[in-house]
């Protein structure tokens, strides 16, 4: 399984992750979920090149151009609700994608502890379809591995590209071993080396849902 990690490489999308980051920038969610989705479009990009393509010729006003271009569209699929920024910008690149979304959210206990509801699903057949699964915090990895297989309810992929902006170590590991012998590329904006005892990325961005909208009861 391949693993592509973005702020490893020197671009303009690392400033977009320093941004979401800061307390300081925190403050306009505005921004927050712009940051996000130009993330997704830098790596609605990145992706794209991983697409089959094939010779097409294009009518212009004054001739016949030869293009190389994408022959598949995939279906992007997100988890609700920080999920969605992050859907907009592969979106908005892959702008004839069809679209699934899966609820999953971490239900608490007394003790503080949680577990991942799904209690929500909408997908197009996604059976030999490509897939980009979306969600910008992979910490413990279970809302993905939960999603997932949700949506196999739905029809197995040929390949899923899995997107998410921050990861935990510990999340990378736990994700790469429940796909290593699937078609399934792993595609994060940085990896950060703690998830603390509540099981938060440190030092992460913090909630990523409440930023992007608000806090919830
Ligand atoms: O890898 P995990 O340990 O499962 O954690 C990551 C999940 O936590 C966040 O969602 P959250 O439950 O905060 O829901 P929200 O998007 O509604 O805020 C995030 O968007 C992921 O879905
Ligand atoms: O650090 C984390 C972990 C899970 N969900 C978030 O929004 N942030
Ligand atoms: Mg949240």
């Amino acid at each position: 399984m391949q693993t592509i990690i973005f702020n490893q490489q020197q671009s303009i999308f690392n400033r977009f992750i320093a941004e979401i980051r800061d307390t300081s920038i925190q403050t306009d969610p505005m921004r927050f979920r712009r940051n996000i989705e130009r993330m997704g479009e830098i790596m609605a990009y990145e992706i794209s090149k991983e697409f089959p393509h094939a010779a097409k010729d294009v009518t212009t006003p004054l001739g016949v151009a030869s293009e190389t271009v994408m022959t598949e569209e995939p279906v992007i699929a997100s988890i609700l609700r920080a999920g969605l920024p992050l859907h907009q910008g592969l979106l908005n690149y892959f702008d004839r994608a069809e679209n699934a979304f899966v609820s999953a959210y971490r239900k608490y206990n007394e003790k503080g502890d949680f577990d991942i509801h799904i209690e929500y699903i909408s997908s197009p057949s996604l059976n030999d379809k490509i897939v980009l699964l979306s969600d910008p915090m992979l910490a413990t990895g279970t809302s993905i591995e939960l999603a997932y297989k949700a949506l196999l309810h739905k029809g197995k992929p040929k390949h899923v590209h899995i997107v998410s902006l921050i990861a935990s170590e510990a999340g990378v590991q736990y994700v790469q071993n429940m796909f290593k012998d699937e078609p399934v590329t792993l595609w994060l904006g940085a990896v950060d080396e703690e998830l603390n005892s509540k099981s938060y990325i440190v030092p992460g961005i913090g909630d990523a849902g409440d930023l992007a909208y608000g806090s919830k009861i």
